[in-house]
């Protein structure tokens, strides 16, 4: 053998040592869940930082007649430029789009939204964020640049690919009120959620205790289980749902009656013996909460036939959830689609519950609502 040849084998051999053991020593999406922690924290400093300020004329109501803060176009145009600058090659399914924001009307709000985003994009880089995902000192954008951003989450979704979901303030009515609300960011991998995100910057770290510490991330990557993290720190616990009995649930749902029938969860509460009141709270803090055994049940049921849920309000939870132990499936006991689109298709309602009691209450949503199991 030469000693050009040698030399050769000895490159391709060196490349391949290195490649298996980089696979070896960094688990699947470990990039983009360091992405994902940095990014939701960041948006979660942005949107505390506008409650604290905000003032009557900076919410708009949109065509579906939900409310959208400045909170909600400057944390998804933080996120999406993070993202653009990290993973440029993968879409995004994001909930706002900034339609409203290029009228001539919009011009006040756009003003806000473009300070706001810089504020956030430029605060210094704390241990675990990247100069590469395009924050930190300097980092500022013009307000195209932003809007541009905003609106790369009008990707349609889909089967196929990688593709991120934002929903930049979850709950946006519970922000609204000084209550609960969530940073939501999932990346989806051919339909199914590998990482999920949420930061909930108003839930206590312990319910048990509302007047102690604020602000957790909850966050899971597929086969990794899930973990919370204080807002204020990098300490991780992981979580796992504890075992429930069927009398012994407490389960929770939404605040707002409109988002998730309230009679039909006392009809099904009853149906399986559950005497405590529900724990009512906004956004996906509810699948934070669920998967950290704060209530053994989660239920969101249909109050209007033609609503459609959305992919981005549902796909980190319910990760979180099923890395937790539990089991998130509709009301036909299928697991959610995130395959469809930008929406969950027809509206099934969501029953998210530890495994040992989810069989039970399927049957008890099935005898309150007349839907049929399917296989
Ligand atoms: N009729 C309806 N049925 C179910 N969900 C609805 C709804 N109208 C709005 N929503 C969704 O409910 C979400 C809030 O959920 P919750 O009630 O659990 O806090 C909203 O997210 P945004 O606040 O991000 O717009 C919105 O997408
Ligand atoms: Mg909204
Ligand atoms: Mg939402
Ligand atoms: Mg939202």
């Amino acid at each position: 053998m030469n000693s050009r040849s040698y030399l050769q084998i000895r490159r391709i051999i060196g490349v391949f040592t290195t490649r298996s053991f980089t696979t070896m020593s960094t688990r699947p999406f470990a990039l983009e869940r360091q992405f994902a922690v940095s990014a939701v924290r960041r948006a979660c400093a942005l949107t505390s930082s506008v409650f604290n300020k905000l003032v009557k004329n900076e919410t708009l109501t949109k065509g579906d007649k939900s409310p959208v803060t400045v909170g909600d176009y400057a944390a998804q145009g933080l996120i999406s430029i993070m993202l653009k600058n990290s993973f440029p090659a993968d879409p995004i399914v994001g909930e706002e789009d900034a339609g409203e924001l290029r009228a001539d009307e919009g011009k006040v709000l756009r003003e806000r939204i473009i300070d706001l985003a810089n504020e956030a994009l430029v605060a210094p880089r704390v241990e675990g964020d990247k100069a590469e995902w395009g924050i930190g000192p300097g980092q500022t954008k013009t307000t195209d640049e932003l809007l541009d951003a905003i609106d790369r989450g009008n990707y349609d979704g889909g089967r196929t690919g990688r593709m991120w979901t934002i929903d930049p303030i979850d709950g946006t009515k519970g922000f609204l009120r000084g209550e609960q609300y969530a940073v939501c960011l999932s990346l989806l991998v051919d339909a199914q959620v590998q990482l999920g995100i949420i930061g909930c910057p108003n839930l206590p770290l312990d319910l048990s205790n509302p007047d102690g510490e604020r602000g957790c991330i909850f966050v899971a990557v597929r086969g990794q289980g899930c973990q919370q993290i204080p807002l204020s720190g990098a300490s991780e616990t992981t979580l796992s749902m504890p075992t429930f009995t069927p009398s012994s649930l407490t389960f929770l749902e939404s605040v707002e009656a409109m988002h998730s029938s309230h009679s039909t969860s006392d009809i099904i509460s009853s149906i399986i013996g559950i005497t405590r009141p529900p724990i009512r709270m906004d956004s996906q803090a509810k699948y934070g909460c669920l998967a950290r055994g704060d209530g053994g049940l989660y239920l969101r049921m249909p109050t209007n036939a033609g609503y459609r849920e959305k992919i981005w309000d549902h796909a980190p939870g319910c990760l979180l959830v099923e890395e937790a132990g539990g089991i998130v499936t509709d009301s036909r006991g299928l697991p959610l689609d995130f395959g469809v689109g930008r929406t969950l298709g027809e509206n099934y309602g969501v029953v998210a519950a530890g495994k040992e009691v989810h069989a039970v209450v399927l049957d008890a949503v099935q005898q309150a609502t007349g839907v049929k199991a399917k296989a």
